[in-house]
């Protein structure tokens, strides 16, 4: 399970013995053993600055504890640091996870700090669209080795560093060291949940996740009853969403390599709860169509498009896949200036429109909702714009 804290006592809690924060009593008993001691002015108003300037904040994601960006990057710490063998900074590093670990919120082995995820990586022009947490800045632990990014075998999945967390219910897993987490989308995968279950008897209902990550909303739409179809290019994510469905006692099928060029039929044919292609999503569309002339996947009724700054290269996919389904709803990604949200909803309705006019304007869209996930820079929202299609009249019995 995910804990968060701040070392702060809940307004409401009953007033407890003062703890010390973890980390500030890990640093207290690490200068008291390491740092010369002279009683000086310099020296403890030193020790109190690296108290001050060190983070306070951690995320657990068992056996990792996660500290928020910039932390021991102050000028006090950055010079103790760098004159610091590394036994000695090994010996904080332990400290720290000792600390946390007391707290009982979890055992916790491996230290890091998240620094962001990169838009671009160090000096290269291209996208980062992995969005790879190259950021990410490992302080203690064996985080698994660096080979096998791009190609991973299976048995650099086999020696890889993995980490879970529990939310709403749900366990996903990942590799922290090639696959990205984002806590904050915790509100949006609860939302999805609370979707329509499809009715028991009438056909499968299915979800497609065009960027499906390591599972996060792939998880919930599986445990709403739907059967998944879900694209993603990181092999580390998709090993991740592998295990995380097994996990959670979900049958899932990975396809990549030859089988990409078997027939649609062939691969749907096991039934699995979730089914990933281990591909760009520009090839969903085209492989949806063909799953439909063979009956299958007729009725999609929610189609995630997760990526940000915006999803919008694959709306048109969206609207292409789900033309069987008698009503079915798009999930836009988007991060949107607050003062433009309404403007945003109004040219996502007027694309949407101009598309079901020149499909002989059976379809009806609707931008239904505007779902505020979080703030993601300031003045700018990640929005989810949710889009209701309703009009089609499904061809067969919605298998
Ligand atoms: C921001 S993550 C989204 C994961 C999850 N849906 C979420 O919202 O938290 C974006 C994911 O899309 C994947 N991705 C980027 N471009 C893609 C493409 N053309 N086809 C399939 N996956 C893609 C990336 O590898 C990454 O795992």
């Amino acid at each position: 399970m995910a804990t968060h804290q701040s070392g702060h006592e809940s307004r409401h809690s009953k007033p407890k013995p003062r703890q010390v924060n973890p980390i500030t009593a890990a640093i207290q008993s690490w200068i008291a053993a390491t740092l010369p001691s002279t009683e000086s002015d310099s020296q403890n108003s030193r020790n109190e600055n690296l108290i001050n300037s060190a983070p306070k904040r951690f995320t657990i994601y068992e056996p990792l504890a996660l500290l928020p960006t910039g932390s021991f990057t102050s000028e006090t710490w950055a010079s103790i640091l760098r004159t610091c063998d590394e036994a000695t900074c090994n010996s904080l590093w332990r400290s720290i996870l000792e600390e946390i670990s007391k707290t009982g919120q979890g055992r916790v082995t491996h230290l890091a700090v998240n620094e962001g995820i990169p838009l671009h990586k160090n000096g290269e022009d291209a996208e980062n669209v992995r969005r790879s947490p190259s950021g990410l800045r490992m302080l203690f632990g064996d985080f698994g080795s660096a080979r096998g990014g791009d190609q991973p075998t299976r048995s650099d999945f086999d020696d890889a560093f993995w980490v879970g967390t529990k939310q709403n219910g749900i366990l996903q897993t990942w590799a922290p060291r090639w696959t990205m987490f984002s806590r904050g989308n915790v509100k949006e995968k609860a939302r999805v949940l609370g979707f329509k279950r499809p009715p028991v008897g009438q056909g499968d209902r299915w979800a497609v996740d065009l960027y499906a990550g390591i599972g996060y909303f792939v998880f919930s739409y599986a445990s709403l009853g739907m059967r998944v179809l879900c694209w993603e290019i990181n092999p580390w994510s998709v090993e991740g969403l592998r295990r995380g469905a097994k996990a959670n006692k979900w049958s899932v099928k990975v396809i990549q390599g030859e089988d990409l060029a078997l027939p649609m039929e062939t691969l749907l044919a096991g039934g699995e709860r979730i089914v990933v292609f281990l591909e760009s999503n520009e090839r969903a569309s085209k492989r949806i169509a063909e799953a439909q002339d063979s009956e299958l996947a007729s009725n999609i009724t929610h189609v995630n498009c997760g990526f940000l700054p915006t999803s919008e290269p694959v709306w048109e996919s969206a609207w292409e896949i789900t033309r069987l389904a008698p009503e079915a709803w798009l999930h836009l990604h988007d991060n949107v200036g607050v003062a433009d949200i309404e403007s945003r909803r109004a040219a996502i309705q007027t694309t949407f429109a101009a598309w079901a006019a020149s499909g002989g304007g059976l379809r009806r869209p609707s931008v239904e909702h505007v779902e505020q996930v979080k703030t993601f820079a300031p003045g700018v929202w990640h929005c989810v714009f949710d889009v209701c299609i309703t009009g089609s009249s499904i061809s067969n019995n919605g298998t």
